[in-house]
């Protein structure tokens, strides 16, 4: 299976591709495929060029990655599965701490860390890259240059560890969602059947009036569907105007949850179910 992935190798994407891989048992028969942004991980799996990708959806300290929601509303792709991986970022350098006069990361790790970097560097250039694994990579090629990456980055680009565990917060996770392209001939939303335990959907309510979201939410509340994720997202249509991204217990082929669904999908201008499917949390 081959499995596409924002690279290059090192970042944390890379990591919730290799534990997802493992956690499936098709490690021998597995190869990825490195992205440079969440956008070509999409495309790729869009037009076959990857059965699955793996992409960051939201993280402990920082919230959602728009990105992929906003992708995952437009695209034709089902979620098969998630992955939830602790984020341990490291200050990686050639250097030394007084060598740093740049530091590089991806803008969801450096917003991770924004009271570390307050604290510590004042004064040093903050430049964005497109993973933290590139981060890295390019503060192989400058002592002045530092990295805010993952010590498996250290590692692959052989840069000191000079400081560790540098988040604001030293619980930090970030689910990463595995998704493929959804099939249209049987329309397929359930990946897992039995052992499924999470459904999510996207809703459009498109009608400014008094308890829209409170009946909508009704329908899981009066079956005792309980939701662990909703979120607000602008429509882009106009200022004001949102989606709902839910997430809640159960699979669509448990009879309550498709009933649930059924009579949500008449109060809505667009109901679309992203899929069910399983997950893990990988160990640090
Ligand atoms: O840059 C990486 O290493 C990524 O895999 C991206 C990403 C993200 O977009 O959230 C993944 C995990 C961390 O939260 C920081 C960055």
């Amino acid at each position: 299976m081959i499995v596409g992935v924002l690279g290059p190798a090192g970042s944390y994407s890379d990591k919730a591709a290799k534990g997802w891989i493992e956690k499936q048992g098709i490690s021998d028969s597995s190869s990825l495929l490195y992205y440079d942004d969440i956008s070509d991980t999409f495309s790729a799996v869009i037009e076959g060029k990857t059965e699955i990708g793996i992409v960051p959806i939201e993280n402990s300290i920082e919230g959602s990655v728009g990105i992929t929601l906003d992708l995952l509303l437009d695209s034709d792709v089902t979620i098969i599965g998630e992955v939830v991986v602790p984020i341990e970022h490291c200050l990686l350098s050639r250097g030394k701490m007084d060598d740093i006069r740049v530091i590089l990361s991806h803008p969801q790790a450096l917003a991770q860390c924004r009271q570390f970097i307050r604290t510590h560097f004042r004064n040093v250039e903050i430049r964005t890259t497109g993973s933290t694994s590139h981060a890295a990579k390019l503060a192989n090629e400058f002592e002045e240059m530092a990295a805010i990456a993952s010590k498996e980055s250290a590692k692959a680009y052989g840069l000191n560890i000079l400081m560790p565990n540098i988040q604001d917060r030293k619980q930090n996770h970030t689910r990463f969602i595995a998704i493929r392209k959804t099939d249209n001939e049987t329309g397929e939303t359930n990946t897992e059947d039995a052992c499924t335990h999470k459904t999510s959907v996207i809703a459009y309510i498109g009608n400014d009036k008094a308890g829209s979201l409170y009946e909508l939410l009704g329908e899981f509340a009066k079956r005792g569907i309980n939701l662990t994720r909703i979120e607000s997202r602008p429509s882009k249509r106009s200022l004001g105007d949102y989606l709902f991204y839910i997430d809640l217990e159960g699979s669509t082929s448990d009879a309550i949850i498709k009933d649930a669904l059924y009579h949500i999908e008449s109060r809505v201008s667009m109901l679309k179910v992203l899929g069910s499917y399983n997950g893990y949390q990988l160990d640090s």
